[in-house]
């Protein structure tokens, strides 16, 4: 993985969320840190081109997020804060099943992938069940399986553990440890990053930190006390 910020910033008008920033991220565990509205999101989602930057670029392997757009889509995968915006068919297995449909899978094929990634994650169970009327923690199972089984080689999950009851935090955090994928995690679930290789910290649209997990949690801490 070489993603790639050169002087990359995004302002909403007079407003700036993201002031410019250079850095290249390698590492397969990366944590991003800060207070509410310190522009975690707003970096994650230029990595995928969800948001384009107002001033410099960005690129994943090469393929710039603005003009790339389509290939950099297929090789980041991205869970949201809110699952409920992930999921857009109504039967979760449909929906899981959507994505492979698009890369031309064919019917066994997708069949297949659907229950390995259900079975992967314990939650077979929730194949056939309607989306809208699943909880927020199963939702966001959903949402991971719906992504993963896709193969993206880069995966941003934007607050993956802040619905999730204890043992499903714990799945997740043994996902993100053994998954081959790399890993660019926004949370404020700190002892989820704790063995991360490295965690930047925002604080009001600039990145103050960008260090080993261990300093730079430290630092947070020293900041929001
Ligand atoms: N579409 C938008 N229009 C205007 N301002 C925005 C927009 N999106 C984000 N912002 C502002 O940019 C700043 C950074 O937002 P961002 O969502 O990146 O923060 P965050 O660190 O992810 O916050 P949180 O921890 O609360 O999710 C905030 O002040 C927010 O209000």
């Amino acid at each position: 993985m070489d993603i790639r910020f050169e002087n990359a910033g995004v302002d909403y008008g007079v407003r700036t969320a993201l002031f410019p920033l250079s850095l290249t991220l390698r590492e397969r565990r990366i944590g991003v840190i800060g207070l509410n509205g310190s522009g975690k999101t707003t970096f994650a989602r230029l990595i995928n081109g969800l948001i384009k930057p107002t001033t410099g670029r960005i690129s994943v392997d090469g393929l710039d997020t603005v003009g790339d757009a389509a290939k950099v889509l297929g090789r980041v995968g991205y869970i949201f804060q809110s699952p409920q915006n992930q999921i857009i068919l109504p039967i979760v297995r449909d929906d899981i099943a959507f994505g492979l449909k698009a890369r031309g899978y064919d019917k066994a094929q997708i069949e297949t992938a659907v229950d390995s990634i259900l079975d992967r994650f314990g939650v077979g169970h929730l194949g056939s069940r309607r989306a809208h009327e699943l909880s927020g923690g199963e939702l966001q199972m959903a949402a991971l399986c719906s992504v993963l089984v896709t193969g993206p080689d880069i995966l941003i999950l934007d607050e993956p553990t802040n619905q999730l009851d204890l043992k499903n935090r714990s799945l997740v955090q043994n996902t993100m440890a053994t998954l081959p994928e790399n890993v660019i995690v926004i949370s404020h679930d700190l002892p989820l990053l704790e063995d991360f290789d490295r965690v930047l910290l925002f604080d009001q649209g600039r990145l103050v930190a960008d260090a080993p997990a261990t300093e730079a949690i430290a630092r947070y801490k020293e900041m929001a006390s």
